[in-house]
């Protein structure tokens, strides 16, 4: 479709920090995450001296961007305790997830104004995972020697596991999680990463039935269980969402959604008019600040920050959680240099992953909204009961009409109000 103009100066940057929960989510117990805190664990672990590691960080969690923003009154709010007593520079918020399911695409799908009501299917943590009708039709279809794994699994340990198995055989190794996923390790050149990514594709068609909501490729490189690492290589395979997202809204409007990071993979690339990537979470800030230049009036810059997820959250890494916070924030004021007049910029999480809870997977927890623009208010807006509230304020603030699920907070925002 011709890009159409549409007939006002707005747009909107939304910047998700992947797993930076805040809390008290009312459903945690269900997910068996009772006091799970992303945020609130790792400013605690710091102060203990638990965040010190030698050549990397060292004392108290300093996030003075964020704090600025409202991250601090975030985290009160979430808690329902009192607010700090500084103000803001920014409006703030708390958001409780109402998806089913603690995964990326549920949380992501929900801050776009679409809420995961229906069942996702997972694989039982039990040995062999996979059900064996699943297991053989993908060594059939895939050509095949076996599968390695076949059970619930870190991915790093995983790798240790059956890596050096995996290289002398042939065989792929395919794991799972607590999350709706189905994920393949396999060596970017013994195994190759094309083959790797096309075995995805037929696995991705395998488990449609099963509504299994990702098919991950994990390739890594090294030739020892010593010196074997994961790629940036990764690649999600998501199921679409089934009904319009924000992201559908305004590219058929004919405004430009510019996904950065994983954002096309876990929309189906459904919605995104086009994808940049950087290696690590300060390629992928280079590459938002860029496509902040480059948006028009209308447009969205999506972007997904998941190193704090895959390389600290799941890892159980405090000091890497929070050295990658503090880089993070250090860059903060060259997004806030970019904001011109109609700009808004909200930053976010899509669940937690608290780095010092039990076991490796996400946490079930309430995210920060953090937001900023020459034409907003500072001040609170509460604590919202979807995430798609978010999209919803987006959504109006580009121009839309509102969507099925979410409430706006703009009204509460806006200068004049
Ligand atoms: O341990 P790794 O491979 O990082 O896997 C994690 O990554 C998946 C996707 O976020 C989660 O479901 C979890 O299993
Ligand atoms: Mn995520
Ligand atoms: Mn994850």
């Amino acid at each position: 479709m011709l890009p159409i103009k549409v007939g006002f100066m707005a747009r909107a940057f939304l910047f998700v920090l992947d797993s930076f929960g805040i809390g008290c989510a009312p459903d945690a117990a269900r997910y068996r995450d009772e006091g799970a805190d992303t945020y609130g664990h790792i400013r605690e672990a710091c102060v203990a001296g638990h965040g010190d590691q030698a050549g990397l960080r060292n004392g108290p969690l300093l996030l003075p961007n964020l704090d600025a923003l409202g991250l601090a009154h975030a985290s009160a709010l979430s808690h329902n305790t009192p607010l700090p007593p500084a103000d803001t520079l920014g409006f703030f918020g708390a958001a409780t997830e109402t998806s089913s399911g603690k995964d990326t695409p549920s949380g992501h799908w929900e801050i776009a104004s679409f809420p995961v009501a229906f069942d996702w299917g997972y694989f039982p943590a039990t040995v062999p995972s996979f059900p064996p009708a699943l297991t053989e039709a993908i060594i059939a279809e895939a050509n095949l020697p076996g599968i390695l794994g076949n059970c619930h699994a870190d991915g790093t340990g995983v790798i240790d596991r059956f890596g050096e198995e995996h290289v002398r055989t042939g065989k792929p190794i395919l794991y799972t999680s607590v999350d709706s996923v189905l994920q393949i390790a396999a060596h970017e050149e013994h195994f190759g990463l094309d083959r790797l990514y096309k075995l995805c594709a037929i696995v991705r068609r395998l488990v449609d039935p099963l509504n299994i909501g990702r098919v991950i490729a994990r390739p890594f490189v090294g030739e020892t269980v010593d010196t074997f690492v994961r790629t940036p290589n990764r690649r999600d395979f998501a199921t679409p969402p089934p009904q319009a997202t924000l992201l559908d809204r305004l590219t058929e409007r004919g405004s430009r959604v510019i996904g950065i990071g994983k954002i096309g993979d876990i929309f189906a690339h459904r919605g995104v008019s086009e994808t940049r990537k950087g290696a690590g979470n300060m390629a992928m800030f280079d590459k938002a600040l860029g496509a902040m230049d480059d948006a028009e009036d209308g447009d969205l810059v999506f972007a997904n920050f998941v190193d704090f997820d895959t390389n600290f959250g799941h890892r159980r890494d405090v000091p890497g959680y929070a050295a990658a916070l503090e880089a993070f924030d250090a860059r903060l004021p060259e997004a806030l240099d970019r904001l011109r007049p109609g700009d808004m910029l909200i930053l976010t999480a899509d669940h937690g992953c608290d780095p010092t809870y039990r076991g490796t997977d996400h946490t079930r927890e309430r995210v920060p909204i953090l937001g900023i623009g020459p034409d907003f208010k500072p001040g609170s807006v509460g604590v919202r009961p979807t995430y798609a509230d978010i999209g919803e304020t987006v959504a109006e603030h580009l121009g839309l009409t509102p969507g099925p699920a979410g409430t706006s907070f703009l009204q509460q925002i806006a200068a004049h109000a």
